[in-house]
Order: structure tokens, then C-alpha cells, then sequence
């Protein structure tokens, strides 16, 4: 195991290739933002990735059409990946064109890439063998005791408490495979597929492939709201319409699909009591989760228009594997819950949904911690990386009764949400020490950084859903008859 990160790159790139190539302003740049007409820069560099539905990373470069992506190229590759970028190249960028920029941001920029290049010199991105090595062998041990329960007891007490046991771990799972696919661990990146494909394949029931249009997407774009309501810039994990709201304009933006222009009563109902029904979704989450990943590897459908189109343009990166992987999950699935064979159907439903709705809660309690109640852009006013990363992003510390440990283990990394966004390379064991640096830099620039801990958090939440239903009735209030 072990890895560098991507430290500096432009160098090896552009010796031969500067000479005689056009010059670009950035409102050049602007207007080619669709997948069908995409330009992104890199390094003052343009590039041409129009209708590139075969980016071995998916439909994620096109977030950043008509933009500049240096900083999320170097978030997500591995070193060397930008020697294929050589064949779409075309021009220069006008650098005095970009006048959203002065001195003192472009003094930012090179600041937070120069602590990137720090933490690779620190061995920030080299993950532990060892510490894999426990984290699994762990999480082996949740599912023999849970299945150990469910084949020797006969206590329906200890029935409950091993679906429940096995929700915990579904969730651990979660954790596991998002760090082998985030490429934390090898350096080898299809060691990380595999590891993923295992732990959130065959133990958890997701597709890997589906995870990664969906995360590297979010991860790509946090907290961005879609330009409409059918468009597909935006990021996944906040298009939750027609049930949930992050702000006003999203509240507001299923109107543009009717012909009167007005909200639907479900709309209506929905949004106005989001508060309410915060908690009741979560737990459904992992049963949409499921839902959406199965039709994904078996070619059913997909749950938006990127990843359909993803999904038709590329097909699946192990079109075997996936679907062996998620037909053994529901085998052993099928076993734990009957209690190998011995229980009702009725019992056996009750314990799939138990495992399941916990799972869900679990894993979306700490996603929504996550980002949900932070700052929420339009595509069209996208901070620079580093705001958009920290300004979308809460971590998450011990408090009210919850020890640090305990927290650290139940987020699976997730806690330093903050530190994994902006690098999301760095496997879980060193975020500590990342954070420390990330705090002192946010504080020397300025950049307001968020933490509290799971009560608190989760209180924001809630009032971040309270004050756009808020404003939403007020809104259509103002807007409807009088009575
Ligand atoms: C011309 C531009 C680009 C080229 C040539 C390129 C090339 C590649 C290559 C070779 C890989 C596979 C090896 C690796 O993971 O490093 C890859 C993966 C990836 N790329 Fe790109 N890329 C480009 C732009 C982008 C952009 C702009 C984004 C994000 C906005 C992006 C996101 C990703 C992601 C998330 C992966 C990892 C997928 C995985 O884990 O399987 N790429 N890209």
C-alpha cells in the first residue's frame, strides 16, 4: 500500500505543446458548458472534453464545463492521468481575462495548492496497511456475530438485535468502500474497485459504479443547486424535490414543470412540513439506495439523466462483477433474515426492514451532518474549490454526552467532512493531522469553517428545513388569492 498525491503537474504537460496554440478569453470559456460543448481549464491550459462520455471517472468532467478545474482535476486523479489530457488540449487562457479574480485570490489559490503539495510531502495520502487490515477484519466480525445470532438463537429479542446489529454494519460498510473507492488505500487503483466492490457490493448491496456517478458528482459540485429543475449540473445528494428543500429557490423549483407555473398540493404539503418529515426519510434511505443500485448494474433505469446517460455511453467498468456482487448480497441477505429458513415471511420482512431502515438511518444521519444546513450555491455562482468545499461543509465533533472516539468510529472519517472534501485522497487515519493544517489556513484566509457536534448539527438542520418552509409559505401566500 501507500500513495502520493498529485503534487504539481502542470510542468510535465506543456513544453512542446504552448507554441502557436489560440488564445482564449474566460467569457470564450463560459459559453461552452454543456456535456455536448464542453471546455474546462487547467492550468491556464484549455481543454476540449465536448461529448467525452468515455472519461474513465463518468459524466463528473462535465460539472465542470466552461469552468476552470484544476483544483478538482487534482482532487480526483492519480498522478500521471493528466498525460492523457495532451490529446484535448486547444488553446491558451487570456489570463488577465479572468476579472472575477485579483490579486489577493490568486494569492489564495496558490497558497491552498502549495498545502496540498505539502501534505503529499508530509506522506498525508499514504494510507496504513494495518490500520485496513483492523478496520476489516472488524467489520467481518459484526457480520459473523450478526449472522452467529440470527442461526443459534431462538430468542425473537435477539433477533431485533442482530437486524439492528447488521444495520450498524451495512453503515461501517458504507465507510469502508467509500474510502477503497475514493482510491485512499492503493495505490493500484483496481485493488480499490475490487475492495470496493466487496465491501459495498457483495456486503452492502450498492453498485459501485452507481456510487461513483452519484459521489464523485457531489463531491465535484457540493450543495449546488441544478440550473432547473431538469438539468443535471447540480449536486445529487441535495435533489431531493419534491420532498425536501435546502432553500428557497429549490422549494420553488418544480413550478417550471406544470403548465400553470404554480406548486402542486404534494409540493405544497411536502415542503411545508420538511421539518417533520426529516427523520421518517432518512430512515427510507437506504431502501432508495438500493433500489437506485440495482437498477443501475442490471441495465433497469437510472436515477437521473446523468447517470442514465452515464450508464448507456460507458455501460458498467465490470459489468460481471457488479451484478455477481449485488445477486450473492441478496443471497446472503435472504439467508440472515429468514433465519435460515426457519422464520415466516411476515418475520422475515420485518427483519429485512429493520436492518435496512436502521442502515439508512445511520448512514444519513452523518451524510445530512455533512452539508445539509450549510451554504447552498447556484451553478452560476460557484465559489473558488477551497470556499465551495469548506463553506458547504460542517465536521463533526464529540458533545452533548457523545465521546470523541465514539464519534469517530460511528462517522467512519466522515466527521473531518471538511478535510476529506478537499482532499478527498487522504485515507481517514490521517485527517487529524490534515485538519489541524486546514483549520489554521481557513483561519489565515479568512474562509469560515463549521463544526458541531451530532445534537447540535442535527438542530441546524432542522432549522435550516424550518426556515425555507418558512419562507416558501410565505411565499405562496403572498402569491395566491386573498382570503
Ligand atoms: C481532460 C481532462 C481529464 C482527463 C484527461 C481525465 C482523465 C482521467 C483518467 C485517466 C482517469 C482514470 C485514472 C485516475 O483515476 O486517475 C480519471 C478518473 C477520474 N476522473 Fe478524470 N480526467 C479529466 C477531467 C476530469 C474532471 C474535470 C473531473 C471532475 C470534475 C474528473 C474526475 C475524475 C474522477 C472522479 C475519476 C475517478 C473515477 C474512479 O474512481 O473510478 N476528471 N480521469
Amino acid at each position: 500500500m501507500g500513495k502520493g498525491g498529485d503534487a504539481n503537474t502542470l510542468a510535465n504537460l506543456s513544453k512542446d505543446q504552448t507554441k502557436n496554440l489560440p488564445k482564449y478569453t474566460w467569457a470564450e470559456i463560459q459559453k461552452h458548458r454543456t456535456p455536448s460543448d464542453a471546455w474546462i481549464v487547467y492550468h491556464n491550459k484549455v481543454y476540449d472534453v465536448s461529448n467525452w462520455h468515455e472519461h474513465p471517472g463518468g459524466a463528473v468532467v462535465f460539472t465542470h464545463a466552461g469552468d476552470d478545474a484544476t483544483d478538482i482535476f487534482a482532487a480526483f486523479h492519480a498522478p500521471g492521468s493528466q498525460n492523457m489530457m495532451k490529446k484535448f488540449l486547444i488553446g491558451d487562457l487570456i489570463v488577465e481575462s479572468v476579472e472575477h479574480k485579483d490579486d489577493k485570490q490568486r494569492d489564495f489559490e496558490r497558497a491552498y495548492r502549495d498545502l496540498r503539495a505539502k501534505l503529499v510531502m508530509m506522506g498525508m495520502f499514504k494510507s496504513n496497511f494495518w490500520f485496513y487490515v483492523y478496520k476489516q477484519s472488524f467489520n467481518l466480525s459484526m457480520w459473523a456475530s450478526a449472522m452467529a445470532m440470527m442461526y443459534f438463537s431462538d430468542n425473537i429479542v435477539v433477533h431485533l438485535a442482530a437486524a439492528l446489529w447488521m444495520g450498524l454494519f451495512f453503515q461501517q460498510c458504507g465507510w469502508l468502500a467509500h474510502d477503497f473507492l475514493h482510491h485512499q488505500v492503493y495505490k493500484y487503483r483496481r485493488y480499490g474497485d475490487y475492495s470496493g466492490l466487496f465491501w459495498g457490493g457483495v456486503m452492502q448491496g450498492f453498485s459501485a459504479q452507481w456510487w461513483k456517478n452519484k459521489h464523485n458528482g457531489h463531491h465535484a459540485v457540493p450543495n449546488l443547486h441544478n440550473s432547473t429543475a431538469t438539468a443535471q449540473d447540480g449536486d445529487p445528494d441535495i435533489d431531493t424535490m419534491p420532498v425536501l428543500a435546502w432553500s428557497l429557490k429549490q422549494a420553488q423549483s418544480f413550478r417550471e414543470l406544470r403548465s400553470d407555473g404554480k406548486d402542486s398540493a404534494f409540493v405544497k404539503f411536502m415542503i411545508r412540513n420538511q421539518k417533520i418529515f426529516y427523520f421518517p426519510i432518512l430512515l427510507l434511505a437506504r431502501l432508495s439506495w438500493l433500489n437506485e443500485s440495482f437498477k443501475y448494474a442490471y441495465g433497469l433505469g437510472a436515477a437521473s439523466e446523468n447517470a442514465a446517460l452515464e450508464r448507456k455511453t460507458r455501460g458498467l467498468q465490470y459489468p460481471i462483477i457488479e451484478k455477481v456482487a449485488i445477486a450473492l448480497h441478496y443471497a446472503w441477505c435472504f439467508a440472515f433474515v429468514s433465519g435460515f429458513g426457519r422464520f415466516s415471511l411476515a418475520k422475515s420482512f420485518g427483519l429485512f426492514m429493520l436492518m435496512t431502515c436502521s442502515c439508512g438511518f445511520f448512514l444519513a444521519i452523518v451524510f445530512g451532518l455533512g452539508h445539509n444546513g450549510m451554504a447552498v450555491y447556484d451553478a452560476d455562482a460557484r465559489p473558488d474549490f477551497w470556499k465551495l468545499q469548506v463553506t458547504t461543509t460542517r465536521n463533526i465533533i464529540g458533545g452533548h454526552g457523545l465521546p470523541q472516539w465514539f464519534v469517530d468510529w460511528f462517522c467512519g472519517g466522515l466527521q473531518y467532512q471538511v478535510d476529506h472534501h478537499l482532499f478527498p485522497g487522504i485515507p481517514r487515519h490521517n485527517l487529524k493531522k490534515t485538519h489541524a493544517l486546514v483549520e489554521s489556513f481557513c483561519k489565515e484566509w479568512g474562509v469560515k469553517y463549521h463544526e458541531a457536534d451530532m445534537y447540535d448539527g442535527t438542530i441546524e438542520v432542522l432549522q435550516c428545513l424550518d426556515r425555507v418552509a418558512m419562507e416558501f409559505v410565505v411565499d405562496f401566500v403572498k402569491d395566491g388569492p386573498t382570503m
